[in-house]
């Protein structure tokens, strides 16, 4: 794909990633992109800027209003011992009031998990079935994870997708019959490393989020968090850089704008994952469109309290 000098003033150095649509995401809110007041008014704020520390400073209030939102994915590991160490860890530290927790333990742990677990922290299941319910051997229903007072659901992974094989269709039909059963899904997207490296990055995600809005009514992606999930960056310790991040977060909200609504550009929540650690959160949370995370393996460890934290 050419890349117009739009683009190229708004691509950052290590990310060669085309943005969606013709415009830069700063265009995509209809903010202007110097701020139309008079000198006075200008010095005034930067006065003021100088005053309050940077990291206070909202970057947009459209960000203001979505709530942080830090996922831990367990994945395929713990037992009953190690899964009740770190719930219980979690109950006992000083967590971010204002960060929503949800935690994703193997299947048969969710029960101990929810029972455990303070109840301001969530407990999300890591898959589910499209069926309601009948001959589908090993498989979860909807119904049996809403009886079980699991109320969130991990739909897409990368690991699923790849490993097992999970199509596009396939996922967003789950994530269909999971909304209609009253769960909220995390919802993973993300590119693997030939896919970026071919430059189809945005093509990618928004292939993957058009399967969804096809089966998704445009109310219905309230109950939808977005996880920007690159898969080059996934247990390999590459960590996209906060640019990267952002180009991708910023061009999924222009998505949302044009293909479900302007409420869902608003409120829908990306996060991001993909080798998140207690060192590379804070600067990952300042971006504009970085709304959480999505954690694997540092949700096992105590470090996990320092990324729910990430804003204090
Ligand atoms: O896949 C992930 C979360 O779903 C990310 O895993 P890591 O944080 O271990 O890279």
């Amino acid at each position: 794909m050419r890349i117009g000098k739009r683009h190229r003033r708004c691509l950052v150095r290590q990310a060669p990633v085309p943005i969606l649509g013709t415009e830069c995401p700063s265009i995509l809110f209809n903010r202007p992109t110097f701020p139309l007041v008079s000198i006075p008014t200008l010095v005034f704020i930067s006065f003021f800027s100088f005053q309050i520390p940077k990291t206070s400073i909202p970057h947009n209030p459209f960000k203001m209003a979505r709530q942080f939102f830090v996922g831990g994915n367990f994945k395929m590991n713990g037992v009953k011992e190690s899964i009740t160490s770190i719930v219980k860890n979690l109950n006992a530290a000083k967590l971010d009031s204002t960060t929503e927790v949800v935690i994703s333990p193997p299947a048969l742990y969710l029960t101990l998990t929810r029972e455990l677990a303070d109840p301001k922290i969530g407990v999300a299941a890591q898959n589910v079935f499209d069926k309601p319910n009948g001959a589908f051997t090993g498989e979860i229903s909807v119904e049996q994870l809403a009886d079980s007072n699991i109320n969130w659901v991990v739909i897409g992974h990368s690991e699923r997708r790849v490993i097992l094989k999970e199509t596009d269709e396939f996922i967003a039909r789950k994530t269909k019959a999971a909304i209609e059963g009253g769960l909220s899904v995390i919802f993973c997207i993300g590119e693997t490393l030939e896919e970026r490296e071919a430059n189809k990055t945005i093509d990618v995600v928004t292939r993957q989020l058009n399967a969804a809005a096809k089966e998704l009514s445009k109310e219905q992606w309230d109950k939808v968090v977005i996880a920007y999930e690159p898969v080059w960056a996934i247990g390999t310790g590459k960590v996209a850089t906060t640019e990267q991040a952002q180009e991708v977060h910023a061009a999924i909200r222009q998505w949302l704008g044009a293909s479900v609504s302007a409420e869902a550009q608003a409120n829908v929540r990306i996060i991001y994952g993909g080798s998140v650690s207690e060192k590379n959160c804070r600067e990952l949370a300042q971006k504009e469109d970085v709304d959480g995370f999505l954690v694997g393996g540092a949700s096992l460890k105590p470090a996990f309290v320092d990324i729910i934290n990430a804003r204090i």
